[in-house]
C-alpha cells in the first residue's frame, strides 16, 4: 500500500511556481495577485481561506482577503466583485463556499470574469471543461488529476467509480477521469444509486467525495484498488491539541492495508487543492488559458 502523499506532492507543485514566479520578477513581471472574498465567520471556511492566503506568501503571490459580514447583501457582494473584474492588478478570485442563504451562490459564481475564474466554477469554465477546451480547472479535480500524474497512477482502460455529483468534485472528476488521454471508463454515483457496494467492488480507482464522514468501508472496496478520499468532516475530539479530529469518507484504518494506493486525510487531497489555486493563478497572470 502506498500513500499519496499531497502534502509533499504540494511542495513540490508549490516550489515549481516559487520558482516560476521569481523568474517573472527577474524579468521586471508582476507578482500573480489572488483575491478571496469570505463572507461570515464559518471556522471550516477560516481554515481553508488562511491556508490559501499562507500558501500565496510561500510562492510569492500577492493576496488580498476581502471580508464581509454575513448580513451583507448579495447587491453589495456582487460590486464588489464587478470592481475586481475591473482591477487590473488581480488575477484570480475566489469566493469562498458556502454562503449564507440570502445570497446566490449560482449568481454571485456567474458574476466572476471567467478569465479570473481560478476556482474553475463559472458556467463558461465547466462547459469548456465537459468540451475538452482550455479552461481553468476546479482545485480538487485538478489537484486530484496531479497526484494521480504524479504517481504514474495508471487510468487507461480502468474502472473508476466516483462517489458524489457535487458541482464542485464529483461532477467535474467524472469528466476529466474520463477525457482522451486519460480513458477510464467512469461509473458516477450518488445518493440514489442502487447497488453501490457491488459497483465499488468492481472499481479499479474509486473517488470518494460525498461527504460522509468514513462511509467507504473495506468490504466495498477490490484489493488492489486506488482510493482517492475528498471527504474532509471536523469531529469532536480529546486526543487532538485543537479539540477537532479530521475524517475523510473513507474508513482509512480498514480500507488502506487493502488497496495499492489511498489518499490519507488530512495531508492528502486538501493541500493539492490549495496548490492547485495558486496553479491557476498562474496561468491567470500568464493568460496562458484566455489568450
Ligand atoms: N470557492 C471555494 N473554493 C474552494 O476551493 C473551496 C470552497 N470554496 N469551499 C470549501 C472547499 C474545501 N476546500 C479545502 C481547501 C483546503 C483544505 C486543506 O488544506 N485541508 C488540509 C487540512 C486543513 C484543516 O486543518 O482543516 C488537509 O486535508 O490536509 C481542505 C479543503 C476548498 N474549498
Amino acid at each position: 500500500m502506498i500513500r499519496l502523499d499531497g502534502k509533499q506532492t504540494s511542495v513540490a507543485l508549490k516550489n515549481e511556481i516559487a520558482e516560476e514566479v521569481a523568474k517573472r520578477k527577474e524579468q521586471g513581471l508582476k507578482q500573480p495577485h489572488l483575491a478571496a472574498i469570505l463572507v461570515g465567520n464559518n471556522g471550516a471556511s477560516e481554515t481553508y481561506v488562511a491556508n490559501k492566503v499562507k500558501a500565496c506568501k510561500e510562492v510569492g503571490f500577492k493576496s488580498s482577503l476581502i471580508r464581509y459580514e454575513t448580513s451583507v447583501s448579495e447587491e453589495e457582494l456582487l460590486s464588489r466583485i464587478d470592481k475586481i473584474n475591473q482591477d487590473q492588478d488581480i488575477d484570480g478570485l475566489i469566493v469562498q463556499l458556502p454562503l449564507p442563504d440570502h445570497i446566490s451562490e449560482e449568481k454571485v459564481t456567474e458574476r466572476i470574469n471567467p478569465n479570473k475564474d481560478v476556482d474553475g466554477f463559472h458556467p463558461q469554465n465547466m462547459g469548456r471543461l465537459a468540451l475538452g477546451s482550455p479552461c481553468y480547472v476546479s482545485a480538487t479535480p485538478h489537484g486530484i488529476m496531479e497526484l494521480i500524474s504524479r504517481y504514474n497512477i495508471e487510468t487507461s482502460g480502468k474502472k473508476c467509480v466516483v462517489i458524489g455529483r457535487s458541482n464542485i468534485v464529483g461532477r467535474p472528476m467524472s469528466i476529466l477521469m474520463s477525457q482522451k488521454g486519460i480513458d477510464a471508463t467512469v461509473t458516477l454515483c450518488h445518493s440514489r444509486t442502487v447497488g453501490l457496494k457491488e459497483i465499488c467492488l468492481e472499481a479499479d480507482i474509486i473517488i470518494a467525495a460525498l461527504g460522509k464522514a468514513e462511509f467507504l468501508k473495506a468490504d466495498m472496496v477490490k484489493e488492489g484498488a486506488t482510493i482517492i478520499d475528498v471527504g474532509i468532516t471536523r469531529v469532536p475530539s480529546d486526543k487532538t491539541k485543537s479539540g477537532w479530529k479530521l475524517l475523510g469518507d473513507v474508513d482509512f484504518e480498514n480500507v488502506a492495508p487493502k488497496c495499492s494506493f489511498i489518499t490519507p486525510v488530512p495531508g492528502g487531497v486538501g493541500p493539492m487543492t490549495i496548490a492547485s489555486l495558486l496553479y491557476n493563478t498562474l496561468m491567470s497572470a500568464k493568460n496562458e488559458i484566455y489568450k
